[in-house]
């Protein structure tokens, strides 16, 4: 059975939807979300902007939010312990969709500011996280929200809380960050971006404390990961602990008066935190770099003339034996893959087949999730993705967005200087 999803902004069959029920969050969401469309869709008609399209699709929130936690473990929207939705009224064009009797003006087609200021931008962690330095980076002058799990700042966004979600998907080092990647599917936002970040890691203890005195380091298990090395060339063959991201590793330390602890975080996380710089670019690798991709409720539309990167998801019931005809899709039309990878499909994890004369094989189902260096407003991404669906049970496309093309400049530890 195919899945049709009617909010597909791209020019497709409409089979390339989503067949997972969404939560009740989401829904909600989706019901503002098509009247938003709507709007869109009358204002564009292939003229709008890329950033008229992306900052029509950002209606500012009014509400002051500082810090968004979840309750109860990271299930259920129902348990999320978030602000109260405010209707988004302050925005003039969503207040005149609310009361059609007021006619659009021309000042409520005027692009809001493009670059960020004033979107509130989710990310997880605290102040000094990566994720942070990323949403600065992709919005600068924004407002940060911290958020204490990744699935927060997707529901942030679904609810209104916040415009946008920065959220990490895969670093140099230590490869993907298999949580987003469900997220990804189990939520109905869309990648409106990509920002690269180098990582530069420091080790940071309370002033005075010196290696000798460790007896264990904390940090994100990103961090631990991209470290490895380094602390065992340091000689710091120590306990090393997992907790949620870098730089509340930092406030831990901080807030606990750990003489025996370090963190590995941001120089950046030092300074709020009032922690030393032991060693400075720990990271096993100079040109560290973590991908972050930034979430919005409405797609932006997709343009020709500037490097666009496609991502999408896709499930075969044949599982992996699809995998070389969906690729060769993409490889008669020269379009290069940048990224592929896999995750249990939980909707049906094992595939039973059954040979009367051996037995029962057990094949592992996948999702597949890859991303391609086109447009969707490019022909030949269109007709590769129409060969795909030919080949797949579910398609999804997540997002198509431009990408990030900014000079290559090695990770440094002045990098992080927020500036929201
Ligand atoms: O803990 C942080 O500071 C984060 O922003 C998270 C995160 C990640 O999840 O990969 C982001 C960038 C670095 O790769 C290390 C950690």
């Amino acid at each position: 059975m195919k899945a049709v999803s009617s909010s597909s902004p791209y020019n497709l069959k409409p089979m390339l939807g989503a067949s997972q029920p969404a939560p009740a969050t989401a829904r909600m969401a989706r019901s503002s979300r098509c009247q938003w469309q709507t709007s869109c869709a009358i204002l564009s008609s292939n003229v709008v902007s890329q950033e008229q399209s992306d900052s029509l699709s950002v209606p500012p929130v009014s509400d002051g939010v500082d810090h968004v936690a979840a309750v109860n473990g990271h299930n259920g929207a129902a348990r999320m312990n978030l602000v109260p939705i405010e209707k988004s009224d302050s925005n003039p064009l969503v207040s005149k969709l609310h009361h059609p009797q007021k006619p659009l003006s021309m000042t409520d087609l005027s692009p809001a500011p493009m670059h960020g200021s004033n979107l509130r931008v989710a990310y997880q962690g605290v102040p000094g996280a990566y994720s942070e330095a990323a949403a600065s980076k992709a919005y600068p002058n924004c407002q940060a929200i911290p958020c204490d799990q990744f699935e927060v700042a997707f529901q942030a966004v679904e609810l209104w809380i916040s415009d946008r979600a920065v959220l990490p998907v895969e670093n140099s080092l230590g490869g993907s960050i298999h949580r987003n990647y469900d997220l990804l599917l189990r939520h109905r936002l869309h990648i409106v971006g990509e920002v690269q970040l180098p990582v530069h890691h420091c080790l940071l203890a309370l002033p005075g404390v010196r290696k000798e005195f460790l007896t264990r380091v904390i940090s994100h298990p990103q961090g631990l990961a991209q470290c490895e090395h380094t602390l065992t060339k340091l000689g710091l063959n120590v306990a090393r602990e997992a907790v949620d991201d870098t730089a509340g590793a930092a406030e831990f330390i901080a807030a606990n008066n750990l003489r025996d602890t370090a963190a590995i975080a941001s120089a950046r996380a030092a300074e709020i935190y009032g922690l030393e710089i032991l060693e400075d670019g720990i990271q096993d690798d100079a040109s560290n770099v973590t991908r972050f991709v930034m979430l919005a409720r409405e797609p932006i539309i997709p343009r020709t003339d500037r490097p666009f990167k496609t991502s999408i998801v896709f499930a075969h019931e044949k599982g992996t034996s699809v995998l070389f005809k969906v690729l060769s899709a993409f490889a008669f039309r020269d379009i290069s893959l940048t990224k592929i990878e896999s995750r249990p499909n939980h909707n049906r994890p094992i595939r039973l087949v059954d040979d009367a004369n051996v037995g029962t094989a057990k094949h592992f189902e996948y999702m597949f999730y890859i991303d391609f260096e086109a447009s969707m407003a490019d022909a030949r991404a269109q007709n590769a993705l129409a060969e795909v669906q030919e080949f797949t049970s579910f398609l999804r496309v997540l997002g198509s967005y431009p990408m990030d093309m900014t000079p290559w400049s090695p990770s440094s530890s002045t990098s992080y200087t927020s500036s929201s």
